[in-house]
C-alpha cells in the first residue's frame, strides 16, 4: 500500500509531465497580483512537509547603507496612511515582496519551487552574501501605474573600475519594469528592452530605479524607465520596454 506522501508526489509528478498542466494553469492565473496567485493549488499541500511561507529577500540587512535605509523608510511610510481618526489604512504604495524564485508569488508555489528544477534560482537572488550583489526593494503604486525600485549595487556587479556593469543595470531595469508589467498585466515576458546609459553609476551607491505605464495595446504593455540618483537630480540610465502577456502554458512549451 501507497503511502498518501508518496501518492501525492507521483501525482504532482504525473500531473506536471502531462501537457493539459500548462492549460490548467493558464485557465487558473491571474496575475495581476500576488494575491490573485492565490487560485493555483498544488495538489496534495496539506500533505506536504516544506514551510509555505517564502522568505522575502526586500527586508533590510545590515550591508544596507543608511541612504539605502533612509530612502527604503520614506517609501514604507507610503504604504500607510493616518485617516482624520488616527486609523492605519493602505496607502497608495506597496512593498512587493521578493522572492528567489518568481514560482514562490504562485500560493503554493514554494512547494512547486521544490519539484520543479529546484537548484534554480531568480538572477537576481541567487547571491548569498548580503550587499555583496544586488540589494534592492521595489514599491509599486498600482493607481498610477508607476513603481521605484531602491537599489544599492555591490561589489560583484563591477563592470569598468568602481562602477556598475552594465548588463547588471539592463537585469535590474529588465526586473523592475518586468515586476511593474505583471503587477498591471498579469503573466508577462519581455519582448523588447532599449537602454541608453547616460552616467556610470558608482560601485555601493544607492539609486532609485523609476518605471512607469506608457500605453497597453491588447496583449502588449509598454513601459519607460529612468535610473537616478537619490535625489533625482542626476540621470544616470533610461530605458524602454514591451512586455508581451503570456499563458503559463508558454512556459511550459505548449
Ligand atoms: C505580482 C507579481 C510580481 C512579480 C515580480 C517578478 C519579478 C521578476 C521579474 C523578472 C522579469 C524578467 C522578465 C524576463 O527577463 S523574460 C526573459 C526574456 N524574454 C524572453 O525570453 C522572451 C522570448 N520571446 C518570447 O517568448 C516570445 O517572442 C514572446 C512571448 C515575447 C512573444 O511571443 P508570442 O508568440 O506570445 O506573441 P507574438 O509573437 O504573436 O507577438 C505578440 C505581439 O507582440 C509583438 N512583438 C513580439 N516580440 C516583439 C519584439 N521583440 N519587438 C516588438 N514587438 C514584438 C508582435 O509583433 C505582436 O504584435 P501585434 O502583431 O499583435 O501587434
Amino acid at each position: 500500500m501507497m503511502r498518501p506522501v508518496a501518492k501525492g508526489l507521483i501525482s504532482i509528478i504525473r500531473a506536471f509531465s502531462n501537457p493539459n498542466v500548462a492549460g490548467i494553469l493558464r485557465l487558473q492565473t491571474q496575475w495581476n497580483s500576488p494575491s490573485a496567485f492565490q487560485n493555483i493549488r498544488p495538489l496534495s499541500m496539506s500533505l506536504w512537509p516544506f514551510s509555505a511561507q517564502p522568505r522575502d529577500f526586500s527586508l533590510p540587512n545590515a550591508s544596507w547603507s543608511p541612504e539605502m535605509r533612509r530612502v527604503y523608510d520614506h517609501y514604507i511610510a507610503l504604504c500607510e496612511v493616518e485617516t482624520i481618526g488616527g486609523e492605519k489604512k493602505t496607502g497608495p504604495w506597496r512593498k512587493l515582496p521578493s522572492y528567489n524564485r518568481t514560482l514562490k508569488y504562485a500560493k503554493g508555489g514554494t512547494y512547486l519551487s521544490k519539484m520543479i528544477q529546484s537548484k534554480a534560482r531568480l538572477f537576481t537572488r541567487s547571491i548569498k552574501e548580503h550587499g555583496a550583489a544586488f540589494e534592492y526593494v521595489i514599491f509599486v503604486n498600482k493607481q498610477e501605474k508607476r513603481c521605484v525600485c531602491v537599489f544599492q549595487a555591490g561589489r560583484l556587479l563591477e563592470g569598468p573600475p568602481g562602477h556598475v556593469h552594465g548588463g547588471a543595470i539592463a537585469t535590474m531595469i529588465d526586473t523592475v519594469m518586468g515586476g511593474l508589467a505583471a503587477c498591471l498585466s498579469g503573466p508577462i515576458m519581455t519582448a523588447n528592452l532599449n537602454i541608453s546609459y547616460r552616467s556610470p553609476i558608482t560601485l555601493g551607491s544607492v539609486v532609485l530605479i523609476h518605471s512607469a505605464l506608457d500605453h497597453v495595446e491588447g496583449r502588449k504593455t509598454f513601459l519607460t524607465c529612468r535610473v537616478t540618483s537619490t535625489d533625482e537630480t542626476k540621470l544616470h540610465t533610461e530605458a524602454t520596454a514591451l512586455f508581451v502577456s503570456i499563458n503559463v502554458g508558454h512556459l511550459f512549451g505548449t
